[in-house]
């Protein structure tokens, strides 16, 4: 019996201070944030969100326009979670107007001070960790265990970043005659951070918390497949001390997106997502000569040589194909295997691929979720098809599945997919699937296969297998990719970069290096002596 949480349908109090249009405030914003402790309770095909989504001003605000409002689905269940409304031109000028606002305050304090509020977000996102994780599973479809360790990433970014904060510095340069200059490190202004729905909680930490350590504010877009937990992360930070603006919360699609993307009062746009979507992205931010960060897809190669050790390429196989239910942009989908291996190799893949447990995601045991949306799941079985007519053969999985619990009975669960007799022409082997499938591809040599895996307009990530050491670096220079993972696969401390080569983005979310992509370098030059007489 599905439950209706929160959303008691409070009166509301129209005291929006923004300049621009007022909207109406929910009572929530007034009590103790946050109904987490809510999402505790929370079993699969329970929960109902009522609260509105939007935040700016420091507060929930409810949607203006709800004749445009569109159902979202848990992806477990196929039953409606929530309300999608997006916001318009109004609402969108008010968020950035209200990040501006808060900008200027956040950006004169010092890095010493970001840092302690931001510290003290992870520490609320790291105590209410299950209850975030929860939430996460009932909007997106993914494992429980999974959402956990997201939620832990995420903390641990916050904590990283305000780590650096009070560390930005710039440089003194002396000039002759006791002249010098010197650099200052200096936010943006307001940023844009705009969201794909794999990874909700964790990419709207990946923008801000970069952002926020180097004094920006930030108005944020996630996808609107995913729109409840960055609203979650917006309470938090106004519990941990943000100045009210800071971090923003605006819903929609592509509309809303183009708004943001075109608003003259934003500085640069942090986007994730697909590459078409991207390409578009570049394009508005270049009209404002406005900066620009993009993450996006993959068909990624991972690469098994027969000198590898076999168990650990097998478990790395599976972790670079399977996790969210395989919807990971940097996922290993095009796995070369070397000849004289393949057949130990697939025996053992296919065992441990039929093995996964797939059904509710909330319980423990559950090793792959939902697929996030019915169309997405369509899409994939038209890929796993088109791969049969191919000349593909299915050596597991790779149909809908439908868990005995009667709940589940319309969610998008498919069984984890194994392809063999794979050629590099197929479509399988050339497009982002997005979805359970991996495609395993023999190769002879290094030469060969370092040819083929390059052999592709992406360049998000990579794997090899081997226990050949000076190979293993080798292979690593060689691949085309913002990233190359040696005997293992897609793990991602928040200390390393992540991002893509060629048409798999520009810029790097992660790292120290993300600094860079937040803040610009003023120069200051100081003249100690007499102007020179010249004219
Ligand atoms: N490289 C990475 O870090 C990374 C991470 C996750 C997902 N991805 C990629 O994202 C894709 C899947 O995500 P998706 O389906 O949400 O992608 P998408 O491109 O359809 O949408 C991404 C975001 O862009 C917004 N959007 C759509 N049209 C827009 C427009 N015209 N202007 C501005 N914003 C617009 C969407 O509402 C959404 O928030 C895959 O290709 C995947 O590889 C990349
Ligand atoms: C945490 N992972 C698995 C590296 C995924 C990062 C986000 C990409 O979709």
């Amino acid at each position: 019996m599905p439950v209706a949480r929160g959303g008691s349908g409070d009166s509301i109090e129209p005291t929006h201070t923004a300049k621009g249009p007022e909207f109406e405030k929910t009572k929530m914003a007034q009590q103790p944030l946050l109904s987490l402790p809510e999402f505790q309770n929370v079993s699969t095909g329970t929960l109902v969100v009522k609260e509105p989504l939007n935040f700016w001003g420091g507060a929930r605000v409810k949607p203006k326009d709800t004749t445009k409002s569109e159902p979202v689905y848990e992806p477990a269940t196929g039953r409606v979670l929530c309300d999608l409304v997006p916001c318009g031109e109004e609402e969108v000028d008010a968020a950035i107007k209200s990040a501006h606002s808060a900008y200027l305050k956040w950006s004169k304090l010092s890095g010493m001070e970001r840092a302690r509020i931001m510290l003290e977000a992870a520490r609320i996102i790291r105590e209410r960790r299950d209850e975030i994780a929860r939430a996460e599973v009932a909007n997106n479809g993914k494992s429980i265990t999974e959402a956990q360790v997201d939620i832990d990433i995420s903390w641990q970014t916050i904590e990283y970043y305000a780590g650096i904060a009070p560390t930005l510095s710039g440089q003194h340069i002396q000039l002759p005659g006791g002249s010098f200059a010197y650099t200052r490190r200096e936010p943006l202004g307001v940023c844009v951070g705009i969201g794909a729905w794999n990874y909700p909680f964790q990419l709207a930490i990946w923008k801000s918390a970069p952002a926020m350590a180097c004094g920006n504010a930030m108005v944020y877009k996630p996808s609107p497949m995913t729109p409840v937990t960055a609203v979650i992360l917006a309470e938090i930070y106004k519990e941990a001390g943000v100045p009210d603006g800071l971090f923003n919360v605006v819903q929609g699609g592509a509309e809303t997106g183009e708004l943001l993307c075109h608003h003259p009062m934003v500085a640069k746009v942090s986007f994730t997502g697909s590459v078409p979507t991207g390409k578009k992205v570049m394009e508005m931010a270049a009209k404002g000569v406005k900066q620009v960060t993009l993450e996006l897809g993959g068909k990624s190669p991972l690469i098994i040589f027969k000198d590898c050790e076999l168990e650990n390429a097998i478990k790395g196989a599976l972790m670079a194909n399977f996790l969210t239910q395989g919807q990971v942009c940097c996922n290993g989908t095009r796995v070369f295997v070397q000849r004289e291996i393949l057949p130990q190799f697939l025996e053992a893949v296919v065992k441990r691929t039929k093995a996964i447990t797939v059904g509710d995601p909330l319980c423990e045991k559950t090793r792959m979720g939902a697929l996030i949306t019915k169309p997405q799941m369509e899409k994939v079985l038209g890929f796993i098809n088109q791969a049969k007519e191919q000349g593909a053969k299915v050596l597991c999985g790779g149909e809908r599945f439908v868990p005995s619990d009667p709940k589940l009975k319309d969610g998008y669960f498919l069984s984890p997919c194994v392809l063999d007799n794979c050629r590099d022409d197929m479509t399988c082997v050339k497009e982002e699937i997005f979805g359970p499938v991996m495609s395993v591809l023999p190769f002879d040599t290094e030469e060969e296969v370092l040819q083929r895996a390059n052999n592709t307009t992406f360049g998000l990530a990579s794997g090899v297998f081997t226990r050949d050491i000076a190979r293993a670096h080798r292979v690593a220079e060689n691949l085309q990719a913002g990233t190359c993972y040696i005997n293992n696969y897609n793990i991602s401390p928040v200390e390393v970069p992540f991002g893509g080569y060629k048409m798999s983005g520009i810029g790097r979310e992660n790292g120290q290096v993300t600094i860079e992509y937040y803040s610009q370098l003023k120069t200051v030059v100081v003249e100690m002596g007499d102007v020179e007489d010249y004219f």
